[in-house]
C-alpha cells in the first residue's frame, strides 16, 4: 500500500483530478517526478509486505499485494509515457480497492483504511471547491461504507498471533511518513511557485535586471538608508542609440540580443551596491550611491565605450552598437522624481549633440 498520489493546483479551469501537465511548469515537473517515486516506492514497499503476508500465514493478502505491485507498475509506466491522468487514476484504484480488501479480510483494525485518509489533503489541494466537496463526501461514504461492513462481518481471514498488531503498526508508521512527504512536497511546490512570482513581479522578463516598479522600492530603500550619511548619490539615465535601426535592419529577436548585452554590460561595469533597471525599451536606469557626479560620468563612459566593443554580428554583418547618457546627482528620496527628469534632459542633450556621450544635468 502506499499513499494517492496528489496534485498541486495549475493555471488551467480545475477539473476532478485535476493534474499539471508535464513540462508546463517546474511545480509540474516536479508533481510528475514525485508520481513516479510514489508508484516505485509503493511497488517496492508491497514486495516487503508480500513476503510479510506469507511469513504471517495470510496467502490472500499476499496475491493482493502482488497484484497491486502490477498496478503500481503499470502506473510507472503510463506516467513515464505521459498518459498521466491514467496513471493517477491507477494508483488511486489501487489505494481504494487494496484498502477494502485488506480492512474486510483482516479486520478494521489492521488500519488498511489510514491510506484513504491521503485522499483528503490531495483532492482539497488540487481541486476547487465545487470538485472537492462532493469527492471529500464520497469519500467519507465509501470510508463509513467500509468500517461498516467490516463492523458488520468482522475479519473473513484474520490474521494469526500478533499478525494484526504488526501489520497496524507498520501502516501507521508508513501513513505518518507519507504525511510527512507529501506536506514536504507542497511546501516545496509553494516555495517554488513564491519565488518564480516575486521574479515575475520585480524583474524584466528579457534582460533580468529589475522592472520599473521595483527600481522604485529598492531607491526608496537605499536614498532613506543613506539620508543619514550625507555620502553622494548618483543616477545615470542611458538609451542605446538607433535602436529602432537595429530591430528594423536585423529583426526583433536580434533587438532582444542587444538589449540583453547592454544589459549584461551594465550588469558588470556597476557595482553589486547600484540599483540597475530596465527603465524602458532600450533605457536603462542605475542608481549609484557613494558616488559623485564626476565618478559617475566617468563610470558612464566605461560603459559607453564597453558597449561600442560589445560584438553582435547577424549572418557575420557586425551590428555596430553605441549608447547615450545622461548624468545626474541625487539629493535624497523627495528628489528621485526631479533627478530622473534631470537625467532625461541630460540624455536628451546627448542624443541632441550626436549621440555616444555621457552629459551631466
Ligand atoms: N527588440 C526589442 N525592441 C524593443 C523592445 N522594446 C522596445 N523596442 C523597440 O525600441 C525601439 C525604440 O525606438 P526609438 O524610441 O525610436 O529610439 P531609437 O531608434 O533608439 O532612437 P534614439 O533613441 O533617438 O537613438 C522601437 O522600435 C521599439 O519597438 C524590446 O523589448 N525588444
Amino acid at each position: 500500500m502506499a499513499s494517492p498520489a496528489s496534485t498541486t493546483p495549475t493555471a488551467h479551469p480545475p477539473r476532478p483530478f485535476a493534474v499539471p501537465q508535464r513540462g508546463s511548469s517546474v511545480a509540474g515537473k516536479a508533481y510528475w517526478a514525485m508520481a513516479q517515486r510514489v508508484a516505485l516506492t509503493a511497488a517496492a514497499i508491497d514486495c516487503g509486505y508480500f513476503v510479510l503476508f506469507l511469513w504471517l500465514g495470510s496467502p490472500p493478502l499476499a496475491w493482493v499485494n502482488l497484484a497491486s505491485i502490477a498496478m503500481y507498475l503499470g502506473a510507472y509506466q503510463l506516467i513515464q509515457r505521459r498518459r498521466n491522468t491514467a496513471g493517477i487514476l491507477l494508483i488511486w484504484l489501487e489505494v481504494i480497492v487494496h484498502s477494502a480488501l485488506g480492512s474486510l479480510l483482516v479486520g478494521w483494525d489492521s488500519g488498511f483504511h489510514y491510506y484513504l485518509w491521503l485522499f483528503i489533503p490531495a483532492i482539497v489541494i488540487a481541486n476547487s471547491g465545487r470538485y472537492a466537496a462532493p469527492m471529500v463526501l464520497a469519500l467519507l461514504a465509501y470510508y463509513l461504507g467500509l468500517r461498516f461492513a467490516c463492523d458488520h462481518w468482522g475479519a473473513l481471514a484474520p490474521l494469526p498471533g500478533k499478525g494484526q498488531q504488526i501489520v497496524n503498526t507498520l501502516h501507521t508508521c508508513l501513513v505518518f511518513g507519507m504525511f510527512a512527504a507529501l506536506a514536504a512536497f507542497y511546501r516545496r511546490t509553494i516555495l517554488i511557485a513564491e519565488n518564480r512570482l516575486l521574479k515575475q513581479a520585480t524583474l524584466d522578463g528579457l534582460t533580468g535586471l529589475n522592472n520599473r516598479a521595483h527600481f522604485h522600492t529598492l531607491a526608496g530603500h537605499t536614498l532613506t538608508r543613506i539620508q543619514r550619511t550625507g555620502e553622494p548619490v548618483a543616477l545615470v539615465l542611458c538609451d542605446i542609440d538607433h535602436f529602432k535601426q537595429v530591430n528594423d535592419r536585423h529583426g526583433h529577436a536580434m533587438g532582444d540580443r542587444v538589449l540583453v548585452a547592454v544589459a549584461g554590460v551594465l550588469a558588470r561595469k556597476l557595482r553589486e551596491s547600484d540599483v540597475i533597471a530596465r527603465w524602458g525599451g532600450e533605457e536603462f536606469l542605475a542608481l549609484m550611491p557613494a558616488s559623485s557626479l564626476e565618478s559617475a560620468l566617468e563610470v558612464a563612459e566605461r560603459i559607453r565605450v564597453a558597449v561600442e566593443q560589445v560584438e553582435i554580428s547577424d549572418q557575420g554583418t557586425p551590428v555596430p552598437l553605441t549608447m547615450s547618457f545622461g548624468v545626474t546627482r541625487v539629493a535624497g528620496s523627495d528628489d528621485l522624481q526631479a533627478a530622473i527628469v534631470r537625467a532625461d534632459k541630460a540624455l536628451y542633450q546627448s542624443k541632441n549633440s550626436g549621440r555616444n556621450r555621457a552629459t551631466a544635468g
